[in-house]
């Protein structure tokens, strides 16, 4: 088993990290750190749980310790779930000291020799570790994965940018009140209401989805060459992300063959046989009023996309839409963290 640690362990990510790691079958939870509000408690007393799982027993009795790689012992990995803010100042710190530090922030994301890598997307991007470690001199390194919007978005990208000329893309977004965190978004704001801005939201789904799917010559990435606008909302709904897609295509496309696509996606982590690799990254729903954050966002244990709708624009008949749900904590976030770790550890 490796060691792990979780950074931020008692915040709203910091708990899925908790619940999905619990029964993990190669790594174990050894530290537990938060702000020193919480530090040296016992961990049941220090946070304010919200899952319906309930607090695994392993880490109940657990004292949090305060985010200092000092406070933090013989552990190979930590998993990042702090501000980012805090972040940005931390990471370099538990990175400096040895640990490889997977990351759910995003403080470091677009650093030119950060790897931000969705497993099935992008694993090469991991050669970048190696760049991190000369230029700053570390002995560990931080490996980043998207925002949780831009996540379920390059997941149904990818397989049509391999296969198609893709020119523009237009997303709008109903995200989930749980990307905000807990205190993120009062309830007078958000019941029988949509607000139509998240701040910073649409420049990081512009330019992250971009690099991911940029071009890698083994030394930097070049952004990918199409162009893309994000419209960014929040909506009431707990968990799981609503993205409504619409692409200006490049080339000829049959629907049928979008959505062979998309079923047919497979990568990396399904070929090794990754813990939490989904045995189906992008799930495709046939039904008209389908996918829905309640009924989907669960989909592959929260690991998969599910996209429905997809059809040709009726007004620009050379252009495809569909409609895709993602879990924004699982997949969007402490998931994506873990599957990037989890292929680190094998590959690496
Ligand atoms: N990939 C994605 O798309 C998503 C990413 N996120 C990102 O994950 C991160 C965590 O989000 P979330 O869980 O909602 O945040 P929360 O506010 O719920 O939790 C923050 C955590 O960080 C700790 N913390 C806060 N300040 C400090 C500090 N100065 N020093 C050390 N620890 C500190 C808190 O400890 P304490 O309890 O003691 O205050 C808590 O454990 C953020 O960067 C967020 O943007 C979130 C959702 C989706
Ligand atoms: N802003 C996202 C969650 C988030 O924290 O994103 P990021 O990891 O890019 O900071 C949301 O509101 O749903």
């Amino acid at each position: 088993m490796v060691n792990v640690g979780i950074l931020g362990a008692t915040g709203m990510v910091g708990q899925r990290f908790i619940e999905l790691l619990a029964d993990h079958p190669k790594f174990e939870i050894t530290a537990l750190t938060a702000s020193k509000r919480s530090a040296g408690k016992k961990y049941e007393d220090a946070v304010t749980w919200h899952l319906e799982s309930g607090i695994p027993e392993a880490v109940q009795d657990t004292v949090v310790v305060d985010t200092d790689p000092a406070e933090v012992k013989d552990v190979e990995i930590v998993f990042s779930a702090l501000p980012a803010d805090t972040a940005a100042i931390v990471e370099p710190k538990f990175a400096a000291a040895g640990m490889k530090v997977a990351s759910n922030a995003s403080a470091m994301r677009m650093e030119p020799d950060v790897p931000l890598v969705i497993p099935e997307v992008n694993p090469e991007h991991l050669d970048l570790i190696e760049t991190q470690q000369k230029n700053r001199g570390w002995d560990g390194f931080i490996v980043t994965n998207p925002n949780c919007s831009t996540i379920a978005l390059v997941m149904t990208l990818k397989p049509l940018y391999d296969q198609y000329d893709i020119k523009k893309v237009y997303v709008s977004t109903m995200q989930a009140v749980s990307g905000a965190g807990y205190n993120g978004v009062p309830s007078m704001a958000i019941l029988d209401n949509i607000v139509p801005f998240i701040g910073s939201e649409e420049e990081k789904m512009e330019s992250e989805t971009l690099e991911l799917l940029g071009d890698f010559d083994g030394e930097s990435v070049t952004p990918a060459g199409f162009s893309l606008s994000a419209s960014c909302n929040r909506v009431p709904v707990i968990d799981g992300h609503t993205e409504s897609v619409f692409i200006e295509m490049g080339e000829e496309f049959e629907v049928d063959d979008v959505k062979k696509s998309f079923s047919e996606f497979r990568g990396l982590p399904q070929k090794l046989g990754l813990h939490y690799a989904p045995e189906s990254p992008v799930i495709v729903r046939e039904e008209e009023n389908r996918p829905q954050p309640r009924m989907d966002r669960n989909a592959g244990h929260g690991m998969a996309v599910s996209v429905g709708r997809i059809r040709r624009d009726a007004v620009f008949p050379e252009n495809l839409k569909y409609t895709l749900v993602g879990h924004n904590t699982i997949r969007g976030a402490a998931g994506a963290s873990i599957l990037n770790a989890e292929l680190i550890n094998e590959i690496m």
